[in-house]
């Protein structure tokens, strides 16, 4: 068995991503971030203006096209909801937040019942596209992405903002590989230096939850949990998911029902790294999925952060 999995990581695809932006090197030693390369918003002032090219992708609440802004030929994602599903936040937050680390949004348009976000375009959709394309990625890019999402989480939280919905379909790449985050139709703004109750959290997807999510009153996400840690959760969740193929929570035989999903994501050891992941991995994901941590250590979850985020910039 060992034998056919080492095999099977030999035999990864060659990821059709560039390079990672950050090369594994600076995985490990933690050079400063990427200089901030942000497009100035064109104008944008009509829907008219764009021209519908292709459908991108359906999301629960509307639809994300491709389109072309007519006077620039400039193409961007334009994604439609229909306001009597607007998600609670994402207007607010998308308006607020500017950083190479998340998905920019150029323009905030209205059309009758619809709210339309004029969105930077990402060549290469979203991570769960490159992985059903490529089934498996390998670590030095799985810590490209990794890196990505921890400064795009580092700046959301020191906004307050904890996302809420972090997995493969909300991160989404673009042609020089970069990885973004998207996707606030769940997220929330914290108040204040008092913490809202965690349990407040409009919920995300299921799998991606940390327990303290799923569960609130057992594991310390209730009073004094403050919601910023379950995002890290989710995204070892995402890491170790892109390095195995797989969800890597519970066996590629079972059903991901709501039950099983609880078990093992509530009282699981610790998930079965791949034998070819490097020290440095294994240590990442497990200080972003800390299983069986002592109940009143869960509310200090601002630990879990930072320690992953350390571990991985040191
Ligand atoms: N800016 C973008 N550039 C390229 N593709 C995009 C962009 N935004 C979204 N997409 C594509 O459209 C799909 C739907 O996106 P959307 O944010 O509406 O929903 P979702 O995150 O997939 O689902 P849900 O909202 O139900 O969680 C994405 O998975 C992605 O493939």
């Amino acid at each position: 068995m060992t034998a056919v999995r080492k095999r099977r990581h030999q035999q990864a695809l060659m990821v059709s991503l560039p390079p990672p932006l950050i090369p594994a090197a600076e995985f490990r030693h933690g050079n400063q971030l990427p200089a901030s390369m942000l497009a100035t918003s064109p104008d944008i002032g009509n829907l008219s203006d764009l021209e519908k090219l292709s459908i991108l992708g359906h999301g629960s609440g509307g639809i994300v096209y491709k389109v072309s802004h007519r006077h620039t030929s400039s193409v961007f994602a334009l994604k439609v909801l229909n306001t009597s599903a607007i998600p609670h936040h994402e207007e607010e937050i998308l308006k607020r937040v500017n950083s190479p680390f998340i998905v920019q949004c150029h323009a905030v348009l209205y059309k009758d019942d619809d709210l339309c976000f004029v969105m930077e375009h990402m060549e290469m959709g979203s991570l769960h596209d490159v992985l059903l394309a490529n089934r498996v990625l390998m670590e030095v890019v799985v810590a490209g992405v990794a890196r990505c999402v921890l400064h795009g989480l580092q700046y959301l939280h020191g906004m307050q903002i904890v996302h809420g919905d972090i997995k493969p379909s909300n991160l989404l790449v673009n042609a020089k590989g970069d990885v973004k985050i998207a996707d606030f139709g769940v997220s929330k703004v914290v108040g204040g230096n008092a913490m809202d109750d965690v349990s407040d959290i409009c919920m995300g997807t299921c799998a991606y939850m940390s327990p303290e999510r799923f569960d609130p009153e057992r594991w310390g996400g209730g009073e004094g949990g403050d919601g910023f840690a379950g995002d890290v959760w989710s995204l070892g969740v995402v890491v170790l998911e892109c390095l195995v193929g797989h969800y890597p929570l519970i066996g590629t035989e079972e059903t991901p029902d709501w039950a099983a999903l609880m078990l093992a994501i509530c009282f699981k050891e610790r998930p079965e790294m791949p034998d070819a992941a490097s020290f440095e991995f294994c240590d990442f994901v497990g200080s972003s999925l800390p299983m069986r941590i002592p109940e009143q250590l869960r509310t200090h979850s601002q630990c879990r952060y930072m320690l992953a985020f350390m571990i991985l910039c040191e």
